[in-house]
């Protein structure tokens, strides 16, 4: 990202090996945008050393490079064959962070972050919800882009720290004050949220997703784990999940960090305790204390966990500095995230049709049982994996369905370059009674016209998404408004029969 006056290294709280008098006009991660001028930071891949693209990047014009010990000692020769000001530290992801936090030059004053395996969205989408109705300027900031009072597409949950800083930036320079924001435990693991000033920090639940990249289980629950004992700063509020078989531990790893720790759940240690749900057809009622006292509200949310996410985001706002009766006050204002638990269309005879986005088995399990005391009669789910992710979750994803479900219908999610068919065969061994329907419209057909009245379908897996990547193409694909084309038709020809 070029633009902006030229600033030294110093300036952008780097301590260069050689070239302290240079200046950078912009800064970037990618050897393909290098413009004359710019910093190139040469970071660790997962498939190649960023530093394998420095020769090109000095030949492009580039005035500094980032990078470490084993970059430098790839692109040795390049390097000495160049008068270039150079970094070499020892994590080089974590400094292009607070290089590009300084570059932008600004972030929202009041800024939170959750991680865990689910939930993180519908946390910061309720965090800044609660924000706005409080008349604060505040935006959530993950998989479904930047919403609220700015707005901008993002590729990841967690971007690269330079479009993190960039967005922020924009967004404060629009009067945003308050940001929640998603940290991706692969956004964690690559330092893109270490330049941002967190006065809080939330965590949701810990259960399999991402072993593709982190590998084993340990690895993951430390990325997660980097939000308490590395991002959020001593003397933050550590928002944790007691009910989650990891909130006691990640707890303890964030009061031994210094932080103050607000516990919620149902558990009795919980200063934010769910004490009960009463769910009905379009929400549920819940109990809870805060520090002892009792209070009720009535929310128009379905699924119970999106109870829990409330409480983890009601507790990230008390947090970062709230009145915690004002919170509780504006609780009954939230709406249905986008994507999750959302009801996307009636049939005539009554059965409902939500969109969800669970695409790991813990999710799967929870929503489809989540949506049961809603529900009085039959519950059909659809579900698919996606492709180039995780492939041992997918029979698991088969199996949560089956366990949980009346009827599965095993779909296309985005195959990504895999083929379709093998995805289906995968999850399917979870399922061996399933439907295999791999055109997701048919599939989504196929469930409406299941639907007895009092039933429900649950289609899985891409929630707000709006495209369905096949390949390299991305397919325009809404699965709500799939739902909606399907129950017009069959609610069409079904009054079409009856005349
Ligand atoms: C696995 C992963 O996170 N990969 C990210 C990572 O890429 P990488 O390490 O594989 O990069 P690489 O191809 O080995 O290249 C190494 C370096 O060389 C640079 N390079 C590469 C080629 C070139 O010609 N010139 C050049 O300079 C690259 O910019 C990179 O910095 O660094 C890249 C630059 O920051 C990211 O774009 C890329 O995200 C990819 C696209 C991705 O899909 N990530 C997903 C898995 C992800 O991050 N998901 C999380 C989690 C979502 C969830 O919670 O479910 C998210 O936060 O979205
Ligand atoms: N607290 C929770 N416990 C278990 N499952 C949940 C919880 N919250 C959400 N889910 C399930 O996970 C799905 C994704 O929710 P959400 O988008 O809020 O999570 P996320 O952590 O942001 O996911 P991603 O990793 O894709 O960013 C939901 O659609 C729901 O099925
Ligand atoms: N942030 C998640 C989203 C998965 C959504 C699902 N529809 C899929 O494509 O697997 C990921 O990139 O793994
Ligand atoms: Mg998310």
């Amino acid at each position: 990202m070029s633009g902006g006056q030229a600033r030294t290294l110093a300036q952008l709280g780097l301590a260069p090996t050689r070239g302290a008098q240079a200046k950078v006009t912009g800064l970037t991660i990618d050897s393909r945008e290098v413009r004359e001028g710019m910093l190139f930071a040469a970071l660790p891949g997962t498939r190649v050393h960023g530093a394998s693209f420095i020769e090109k990047a000095l030949a492009d014009g580039a005035a500094a490079i980032l990078t470490d010990a084993e970059g430098a000692r790839i692109a040795r020769d390049a390097l000495s064959g160049s008068d270039a000001a150079l970094v070499v530290t020892e994590d080089a992801r974590a400094a292009l962070s607070c290089a590009a936090a300084l570059w932008f030059g600004a972030q929202p004053e009041t800024m939170v972050a959750v991680t865990g395996t689910n939930g993180k969205t519908s946390v910061a989408s309720f965090a800044r919800q609660i924000w706005l109705a409080m008349g604060h300027e505040a935006i959530n900031v993950g998989t479904t882009g930047v919403e609220g009072s700015f707005a901008a597409p993002l590729a990841h949950t967690t971007p690269d720290a330079i479009t993190l800083h960039k967005v922020l930036a924009e967004a404060a320079r629009a009067g945003v004050s308050h940001a929640a924001m998603e940290a991706s435990s692969h956004g964690l693991d690559q330092r893109r949220l270490d330049g941002v000033q967190l006065v809080a920090a939330g965590f949701t639940n810990f259960s399999q997703d991402h072993l593709d990249y982190h590998e084993t289980f340990e690895a993951y629950f430390e990325a997660k784990a980097a939000l308490f004992t590395r991002v959020l700063p001593e003397g933050g509020v550590a928002v944790i999940n007691m009910d989650d078989p990891k909130g006691p531990q990640m707890a303890a790893l964030a009061e031994g960090r210094g932080q103050d720790v607000l516990r919620v759940g149902r558990s009795e240690a919980a200063q934010l305790r769910l004490l009960d749900q009463r769910f009905n057809p379009t929400g549920q009622s819940l109990r809870f204390s805060w520090l002892g006292d009792v209070h009720q509200v009535d929310l128009p949310l379905i699924g119970g966990f999106q109870a829990e996410n409330l409480l983890v985001a009601a507790g990230l706002v008390i947090g970062a500095g709230a009145d915690a009766e004002r919170v509780f006050q504006l609780l009954p204002e939230m709406e249905t995230v986008r994507g999750r638990m959302q009801l996307a269309a009636t049939r005539r005879n009554g059965a409902a049709v939500f969109v969800d986005f669970a695409h790991t088995p813990d999710a799967i399990s929870t929503a489809i049982e989540a949506l049961r005391p809603h529900v009085m009669g039959r519950l059909v789910a659809i579900i698919g994996a996606g492709g180039d992710r995780d492939t041992k979750k997918r029979p698991l994803m088969g199996q949560a369905a089956a366990a949980h479900a009346d009827l599965v219908i095993v779909t296309d999610d985005n195959p990504r370059s895999e083929d379709p068919a093998a995805i289906r065969e995968a999850v399917m061994e979870g399922c061996p009674d399933a439907s295999n329907v791999g055109d997701r419209a048919e599939a989504i057909l196929r469930g409406v016209a299941a639907l007895g009245p009092g039933d429900a379908l649950l289609v899985l897996g891409k929630g707000h998404e709006t495209g369905q990547t096949i390949g390299s193409d991305v397919l325009p694909f809404d699965d709500a408004e799939q739902a909606s084309v399907a129950v017009m038709a069959l609610d069409a020809a079904e009054a079409g029969e009856g005349a």
